[in-house]
């Protein structure tokens, strides 16, 4: 069964019926307390999206894309998950974006409580996975029924050339947790940031990047300690344990994450992509030396060099390196 929208959610519809141009309604209609509708406009297919927000500056450069189910403390079922890799990889695929600012709208019309995510929606899940609704042809397509496909959404941040920032204004919890710890960058609420690995409390584990990732950002200790525990930490604990970057005033925190988004934007895109590969690498094993690769052949192919070698095959001749050096 499809869950009725949340009072947020009509509000929102409502606005965006009623105007007489749709996008603009989607881009001033307030989605979260500390949305500043003036520095956003839709991103492209934003009016289709139920579970998610999506948005980009002005400019272009800067994306935010926030999960919109604040009465569940922003918890992700598979339509969501699919939205979220949606927006996602249309960002990843545009030439103008550099940085991704995730987060989560707020706050619950319900209690006044903030959030992050806090993972799978224990309500529909399977033994096999998160449950689509009836109403989503599970039937017709079986190989859809059970997802975990929150997996592939962690991959896609991790593996895209763009600086992805956790916005935390609430709680990040379980798989909302792991999100936050597979981003590049995190920034928390003071007041409102809460983090907490509930994945042992409900069965489930993050056994890739959401434990041993986690462990090496705050080692190892401290990260079984999150995990065994599962116990609830502030954004300055998380901060002192080295899993979040900067802990702000809630008030301040878009402004604060938006900043370090348009800060990136000052950076060489190259040299971003490269780091944030050669960040990774080490981790990755042959798939993190892979991408690494791609990017190091991508950058030979503008090279002199790598023309000369091209067109001699292309001129049926042998390639003349002479004056390219052996460098040291
Ligand atoms: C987040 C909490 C600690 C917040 O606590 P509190 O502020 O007291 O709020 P509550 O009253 O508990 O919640 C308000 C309201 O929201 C509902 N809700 C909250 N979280 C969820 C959820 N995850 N699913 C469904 N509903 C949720 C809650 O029931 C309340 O509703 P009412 O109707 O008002 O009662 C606390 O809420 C909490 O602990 N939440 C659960 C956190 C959790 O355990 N999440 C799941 C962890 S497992 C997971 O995420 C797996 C994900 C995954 O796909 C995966 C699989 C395999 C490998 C890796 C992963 C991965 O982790 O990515």
């Amino acid at each position: 069964m499809q869950e009725a929208p949340s009072p947020r959610r009509r509000r929102f519809l409502r606005e965006v019926r009623t105007s007489r141009n749709r996008l603009d309604a989607v881009a001033t209609a307030s989605v979260s307390d500390l949305f500043d509708p003036a520095e956003w406009v839709p991103a492209p297919g934003a009016e289709d999206y139920t579970d998610i927000t999506a948005h980009v500056t002005h400019d272009g450069g800067v994306a935010r894309i926030a999960f919109d189910r604040p009465e569940v403390r922003n918890a992700f079922r598979p339509h969501t998950v699919d939205e979220l890799y949606r927006a996602l990889d249309i960002a990843r695929q545009d030439p103008k974006i550099g940085a991704v600012l995730l987060t989560g709208n707020g706050p619950s019309a319900k209690d006044g409580g903030w959030a992050f995510c806090s993972g799978g929606d224990q309500r529909i899940r399977g033994r096999d996975g998160y449950k689509y609704s009836e109403d989503e042809t599970t039937v017709a397509d079986p190989a859809r029924a059970g997802r975990l496909h929150i997996l592939e959404v962690q991959r896609l941040i991790r593996f895209m050339p763009k600086v992805v920032i956790a916005v935390v204004p609430g709680w990040a919890a379980g798989g909302g947790h792991s999100l936050h710890v597979v981003c590049d960058l995190t920034v928390a609420s003071a007041e409102h940031g809460r983090f907490k690995q509930t994945d042992a409390d409900v069965g489930s584990f993050d056994a890739g990047y959401g434990s041993a990732y986690m462990a090496r950002q705050t080692g190892q200790k401290i990260a079984r300690e999150v995990f065994f525990l599962a116990e609830e930490y502030s954004a300055q604990r998380a901060y002192e344990m080295g899993a979040v970057n900067r802990v702000v005033p809630h008030a301040e925190l878009e402004r604060e994450a938006l900043q370090m988004a348009r800060t990136v934007l000052t950076k060489s895109p190259t040299a971003i992509r490269m780091l944030k590969f050669a960040f990774n690498a080490v981790d990755d094993g042959l798939v993190g030396q892979q991408v690494f690769a791609g990017e190091a052949t991508r950058l030979a192919y503008g090279t002199d060099e790598a023309v000369e070698g091209r067109d001699s095959f292309l001129e049926k001749r042998d390639p003349d390196w002479t004056s390219f050096p052996w460098h040291f």
